[in-house]
């Protein structure tokens, strides 16, 4: 069986022999397989925000092992993280993040220029990812002249420009109003099943999370 994701046993307690401790995670298992969509849905206060940072390699946890395409990621020195980060993970966060003094496309080339890809190729690879997003008459608008939708599909192209192994998401659409996100993330969804792609979404939005393969529920409720 091939899992892109595998968390085992993980355990994270903030301020750990300090007066408050926190323990957030304790024990937790969860895996995403190849060509899988799970939903993440958990209360506020749940840990969802700290279980994207370790499955995202941006954080530690304090007990247990990730596994990244089957490589043991733990115990890594930082240098490594990072660039398993690179190459193999995508992020989309609730606020899109893109650099705003860059158009668009140029938001979706850089990274691939950060790992090699040719300029034309990275190009080419930008105006397809925004075709598909039905963005190509704003490839050379800066964020700001773009709307909070529009924003939030280019940040989709920047997460996948690199050919990701894995997509974590949080909140992507939990910024827009409902309408609107509804239609994003619909395109979103599109995105990642037409590329085959695997993705973690977390999001509150029951009728969102009922759309993907899986439901994991982090916390009492949820
Ligand atoms: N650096 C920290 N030090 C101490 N406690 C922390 C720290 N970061 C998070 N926490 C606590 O850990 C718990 C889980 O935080 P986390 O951000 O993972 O929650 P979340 O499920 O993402 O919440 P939300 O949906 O509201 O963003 C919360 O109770 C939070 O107060």
């Amino acid at each position: 069986m091939s899992d892109v994701l595998r968390l085992e046993a993980i355990s994270k307690t903030y301020g750990k022999g300090g007066p408050a401790p926190v323990a957030v995670l304790d024990g937790l298992d969860l895996t995403v397989a190849r060509g899988e969509v799970v939903a993440l849905v958990a209360p506020s206060g749940a840990g969802k925000s700290t279980l994207l940072h370790i499955a995202g390699l941006l954080d530690t946890p304090d007990g247990g092992r990730v596994l990244v395409n089957g490589r043991d990621m733990t115990g890594l020195p930082d240098r490594a993280r990072t660039e398993a980060r690179r190459r193999e993970l995508g992020f989309v966060y609730q606020f899109h993040h893109l650099l705003p003094e860059f158009s668009a496309a140029e938001n979706i080339v850089l990274p691939q220029l950060a790992e090699g890809v040719a300029p034309r190729a990275a190009g080419a690879r930008a105006a397809e990812l925004l075709d598909r997003v039905g963005l190509s008459h704003r490839a050379h608008h800066r964020p700001a002249q773009l709307s909070g939708g529009e924003q939030q599909r280019v940040a989709f192209c920047r997460a996948l420009a690199n050919q990701p192994a894995l997509l974590l998401a949080d909140e992507p659409t939990g910024n827009l109003d409902p309408a609107t996100s509804d239609r994003v993330f619909d395109m979103l969804m599109s995105l990642v099943r037409d590329t085959g792609l695997s993705a973690l979404i977390a999001t509150h939005n029951h009728q969102l999370a009922g759309r993907m393969d899986r439901v994991i529920r982090l916390g009492a409720a949820g």
